[in-house]
């Protein structure tokens, strides 16, 4: 089966330029200035640019978390993601203290298997590196998992000791994984939390405010020395503010590897939304918390000057009516996360490109190259060359619409973005040439998504921002 693009722009993380795609077995085949070759189907793409699939190197799917389960499972969330450009997901394997990785391993298999629509990989939590654990990586790695993730927060839940992280840091290098942690001091917060409950403060707000910056800060520099200590490799999640990105910025600049991600949400929202009446602030409730507005500049420039590299959604919606309310009366219950997948690739084309924060290769580095080339999937993905798999968003930079929980498709009963207008986009998204999304109607077909047995990490393979300043 034969397809050619036809008169499209395309778009990689260093070229924009007018030209034709042949589409084989999935794969781009040629690409030139005109293909008049015989093909099967022929699409115009007139007037779009067509951009490497996205990469959404942070989700959570189908995932228990708060005493319930996330509202989107692998089939509504990978869905939701065609719909938004994203053509390839990282979602994160919850594992259990004493139980072996592969159990946990075969729950994610079963739950994305028969479901997802687009191709998905797995990172593995480590919650203890036991002589079990250790025993077990090696294979696990092997099978394509080449990225561990530690929470240094969520006490008493997720949260792991500075001996766990080590050891992980220490067993990356040795097996060539990639290690990720959510930073944030979670003793320190665990603390901040029981003084406001006990002085009676139960709103969303309090999230915010028992989880300050310098918490963030703190235990990013902390993860950073890790990694410095152990000659490792870290990834850190979701940064909000200053006090992160300064620590990050300085591990790099002492030459430890060390790679930042931010979210649409902490670029365009702020904590005041948590501060909403009628405990709309739950739908604003994520961890680390929204910061305050004058974070939203700096991660930008962090983000332009390449401090920062990548953009995950943190997918891990909850319905407001049913999921957030259990947090009604005290706001540690509220279930922390929100809906993001569908919207990651067309808020940061909007408010970045658009609005000149950043250049339209700088966007696609972002939202795919920099993460396929972090985390083994590159050139395969992250990119449109020939030999890459046929991943390709058709994309109307001029088209305007206002997101609305009304017309989105994730399952879930609100937008953090409801009412914001953006600028641009997909109007179809071929995963391995095959259409997912035709002309904003989703075609796909839950279990046609691959599971992705990812490369192990490899430094060899720069960003471009490195190249830059060698
Ligand atoms: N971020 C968030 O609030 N929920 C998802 C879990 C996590 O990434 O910490
Ligand atoms: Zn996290
Ligand atoms: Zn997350």
């Amino acid at each position: 089966m034969k397809k050619i693009i036809k008169n499209g722009t395309v778009v990689t993380a260093t070229d924009q330029y007018e030209a034709d795609i042949l589409i084989e077995n999935g794969k781009v085949s040629a690409i030139a200035a005109s293909l008049n070759e015989d093909a099967d189907e022929v699409i115009d793409a007139k007037g779009a640019f067509l951009f490497p699939g996205g990469i959404d190197p942070h989700t959570h799917l189908d995932m228990p978390f708060g005493g319930t389960m996330t509202a989107d499972d692998y089939e509504t969330g990978t869905i939701a993601a065609a719909y938004g450009g994203t053509t390839s997901i990282i979602d994160f394997c919850l594992t259990n203290k004493g139980e072996p990785l592969q159990n946990a391993i075969n729950v994610w298999h079963e739950k994305s298997r028969d479901k997802a629509v687009i191709d998905y990989g797995f990172h593995l939590q480590l919650t203890e590196v036991t002589d079990d654990v250790l025993n077990e990586l090696p294979g696990i790695v092997e099978n394509g998992i080449t990225s561990f993730k530690v929470f240094m927060a969520y006490k008493n839940v997720f949260q792991a000791d500075d001996e766990t992280l080590f050891k992980a840091l220490v067993t990356a290098r040795e097996q060539g994984a990639l290690v990720m942690v959510h930073a944030e001091n979670g003793d320190v917060i665990d603390f901040l939390v029981k003084d406001a409950l006990q002085k009676g403060n139960t709103d969303p707000i309090y999230h915010a405010l028992t989880r300050p910056p310098e918490a963030e800060g703190e235990a990013t520099g902390r993860a950073a020395e890790l990694t410095g200590l152990a000659d490792s490799q870290l990834y850190v999640v979701h940064v909000t503010c200053q006090e992160a990105v300064e620590k990050i910025a300085a591990a790099r600049e002492k030459g430890y590897r060390v790679w930042g991600e931010t979210c649409p949400q902490y670029l365009t929202l702020d904590q005041s939304y948590l501060a909403k009446p009628d405990f709309e602030g739950a739908k604003y409730v994520w961890s680390p918390p929204l910061r305050e507005k004058h974070n939203q500049d700096l991660l930008w420039k962090a983000l332009k000057n390449g401090q920062l590299q990548t953009i995950g959604s943190d997918q891990c919606s909850f319905n407001f009516n049913g999921q957030k309310d259990l947090g009604k009366d005290d706001f540690t219950k509220i279930p922390n996360g929100g809906p993001i997948i569908e919207d990651r690739f067309s808020v940061m084309f909007s408010e970045g490109v658009k609005k000149g924060r950043i250049s339209i290769n700088e966007f696609v580095d972002m939202v795919s190259t920099r993460t396929a080339k972090l985390f083994g999937l590159f050139p395969e993905k992250g990119t449109i060359a020939v030999g890459s798999d046929a991943d390709i968003v058709i994309f109307d930079p001029n088209a305007e619409r206002t997101i609305s929980a009304s017309t989105h498709h994730m399952n879930v009963d609100y937008s953090a973005f409801e009412g914001m207008k953006v600028t641009g986009e997909p109007i179809s998204v071929l995963s391995r040439g095959e259409f997912v999304i035709r002309d904003k109607q989703f075609v796909g077909k839950p279990g046609s998504g691959q599971f992705l047995k990812r490369k192990r990490f490899n430094s060899n393979l720069q960003l471009s921002e490195e190249k830059a300043t060698q």
